[in-house]
């Protein structure tokens, strides 16, 4: 198995604390469908110009403070091929703290995968419900609005997704909005318009989110998002067994990051 380390403390400018606490995120998702890249801009804040196929699993390392307080975040970004994965599986979930499912939102067959990884999920992590993240990577590929056919497919195929994803987060703590919407993608002028605050305004926002309730009690839905600043858009965090999920379409590429909200 090949591994690599790539810590970036450069993007909040935080320097390393002995003794932060870390957090363990798994990325998964079909072969090609963009972790590398996605979990390579996180942490240094460059595109990765030229990602090779995943063996076994990268690891990645950031910084970030949250509520005050300096944590690790440590991405695992693992092979999306069966071959490369093997029996490293129950690694890859020991002691996680969430998991970061990807699909490509131009391969429709990447989107009808992620039941199988959910399931993954699931026999791996028993008896315990981790916040599970959705995002839909390499909206570029995609004129947004104009390919009626790609839209009338993604919404077919968002309802199957539906049905597997039942217990599917977005935004599902601070630390995982923190994940999502630190630097690299405020430094975008398209999310900071959509988002309408400014960085500071962002952290302050988040440092007022609570992920309510434990896993899968009765109903958790809170208006809590940052992105819920934007034109009144409700963004809301669920875990309710058919609450519909929210989605991210997010654009990593040499230009920056891009992103874009829908609700199925
Ligand atoms: N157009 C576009 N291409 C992207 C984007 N993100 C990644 N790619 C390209 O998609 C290809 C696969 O990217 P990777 O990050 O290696 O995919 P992966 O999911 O890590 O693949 P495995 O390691 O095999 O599991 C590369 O050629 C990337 O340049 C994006 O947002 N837009």
């Amino acid at each position: 198995m090949e591994s690599s380390l790539e810590v970036s403390t450069s993007v909040q400018g935080a320097p390393e604390q002995l003794g932060s606490r870390t957090f363990k995120v798994v990325v998964i998702g079909d072969s090609g469908v963009g972790k590398t890249c996605l979990t390579y801009r996180f942490c240094t804040g460059c595109f990765h110009d030229k990602p090779e196929a995943t063996i076994g699993v990268d690891f990645r390392e950031r910084i970030l403070e949250v509520e005050g307080e300096r944590i690790k975040v440590q991405l695992w970004d693992t092979a999306g091929q069966e071959r490369f994965r093997k029996s490293m599986v129950q690694q890859y979930y020991r002691s996680v703290h969430a998991v970061v499912l990807v699909y490509d939102v131009s391969n429709p067959s990447s989107f009808r995968s992620l039941p199988l990884w959910l399931e993954e999920c699931r026999r791996n992590v028993p008896g315990q419900d981790v916040p599970r993240v959705l995002v839909g990577n390499k909206s570029d590929l995609v004129a947004a609005g104009k390919d009626r056919r790609f839209k009338r497919r993604r919404r077919a195929s968002a309802r199957t997704a539906q049905r597997g994803a039942t217990c599917c987060y977005l935004l599902s703590s601070p630390l995982l909005s923190c994940l999502l919407l630190s630097s690299p993608l405020l430094s975008c002028p398209l999310l900071s318009r959509r988002v309408g605050l400014s960085r500071d305004g962002v952290q302050s926002r988040l440092a007022q989110t609570r992920l309510h309730g434990a896993q899968g009690s009765g109903s958790a839905v809170q208006n809590c998002s940052p992105l819920a600043a934007h034109g009144g858009a409700s963004w809301r965090l669920s875990h309710e067994r058919d609450v519909r999920c929210h989605w991210w379409r997010l654009t990593c590429s040499r230009s920056g990051l891009r992103i874009q909200d829908s609700q199925l």
